[in-house]
């Protein structure tokens, strides 16, 4: 079943959620407006056709976003997002037709909700960057200069301070000065390493490793026995079994590698999209990219499920 759904952002940021009925398929919970495509229909078509229905508002551009596989218990959808610019006046416009609770909220805001399991992804594609930058392994005027510079350019990205080389107190001491420039830039910042370092430093997230999250589970530890409440949890993964993990610890994403062949890991063979796209379809985690992939390839992930890329180089 194809799904389009329209994720209608408002001036100050705010996205619509609109409430499923109370004997509609998971019902009660907070979806984005839309709806199955019926036959013949462009997406385009499905789209204007249920925002006409169920919030009488007309729409005059939409963008894709990504689209995601997801299997429930008792049926799979594909489900479709895109991104829909509604004006003011056709935001004030805006009512639930259907009788159903309507109501704009910040990305950031939407994990306190009840909201179908399938769009974790679309939610952290509003949240997230569509990108984010891995630190190379240089001194620390070179790594300051390499978060500056980020931190300035006009591009959505993240940074993800990774230097497993490092001894813990000078590791902190970087990230401690990286996370005020990621602050004052607005830009977030994932730390990495020994988890101890988020007692220290104001972070977005950690960046675990498959190991770590692995020792986690065996622990039956899952992200809030390990991290302050207020941080994300990202954990790389090369498997369907460590995307269990992953999900088992309760990451907010998972990286999923390698895309492709790369420099660090000339070892490890690229999966290709298509079997990358086949393991995002073993979880219902938002998935990352990562492995010789540049910044080009977010479109590439997002038409396979993903929400976004991760490297070092190009980034
Ligand atoms: N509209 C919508 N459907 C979603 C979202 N996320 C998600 O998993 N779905 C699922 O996609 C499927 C299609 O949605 P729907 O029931 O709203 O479609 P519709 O309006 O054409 O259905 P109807 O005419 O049978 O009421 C449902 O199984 C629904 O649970 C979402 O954000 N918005």
């Amino acid at each position: 079943m194809r799904v389009v759904v329209a994720l209608c952002r408002n001036a100050q940021g705010e996205y619509l959620l609109a409430q499923r009925a109370a004997n509609a398929h998971l019902a009660g919970t907070w979806e984005f407006p839309g709806g199955k495509v019926e036959v013949g229909e462009s997406d385009a078509d499905a789209l204007a056709r249920e925002l006409d229905e169920e919030l009488g508002v007309t729409c005059d551009h939409m963008e894709a976003l990504l689209t995601r596989h997801f299997d429930y218990p008792d049926r799979s959808i594909t489900l479709q997002a895109y991104t829909v610019l509604l004006s003011p006046d056709a935001c004030a416009r805006v009512i639930g037709r259907e009788g159903q609770a309507l109501q704009w909220l910040r990305p950031e805001a939407m994990a306190s909700l009840a909201t179908p399991a399938a769009n974790a992804p679309l939610i952290a594609a509003l949240r997230w960057p569509p990108c984010w930058a891995i630190s190379p392994e240089a001194s620390a005027a070179a790594v300051l200069d390499w978060a500056a510079t980020r931190c300035q350019a006009a591009t959505e990205v993240g940074l993800v301070l990774r230097l497993p080389r490092w001894p813990l107190a000078e590791y902190i001491a970087l990230a401690q000065s990286v996370a005020a420039l990621c602050q004052r830039a607005g830009v977030p910042l994932l730390l990495h390493g020994d988890v101890r370092v988020c007692e220290q430093v104001a972070a977005a997230g950690f960046h675990a490793s498959s190991q770590q999250a692995a020792t986690w589970q065996a622990q039956g530890l899952k992200k809030r026995d390990v991290l302050p409440a207020t941080y994300a949890l990202a954990v790389a993964a090369h498997s369907a079994d460590e995307l269990r993990c992953a999900e088992q610890v309760m990451a907010d994403w998972a990286w999923l590698s390698p895309v492709q062949a790369t420099q660090s890991h000339p070892e490890a063979n690229g999966l290709g999209w298509v079997a990358w796209a086949a393991l995002v379809q073993c979880t219902s985690l938002p998935v990352y990219g990562l492995g010789g992939l540049t910044p080009a390839a977010v479109h590439q992930a997002r038409a396979h499920g993903g929400v976004g890329v991760a490297g070092i180089r190009g980034f």
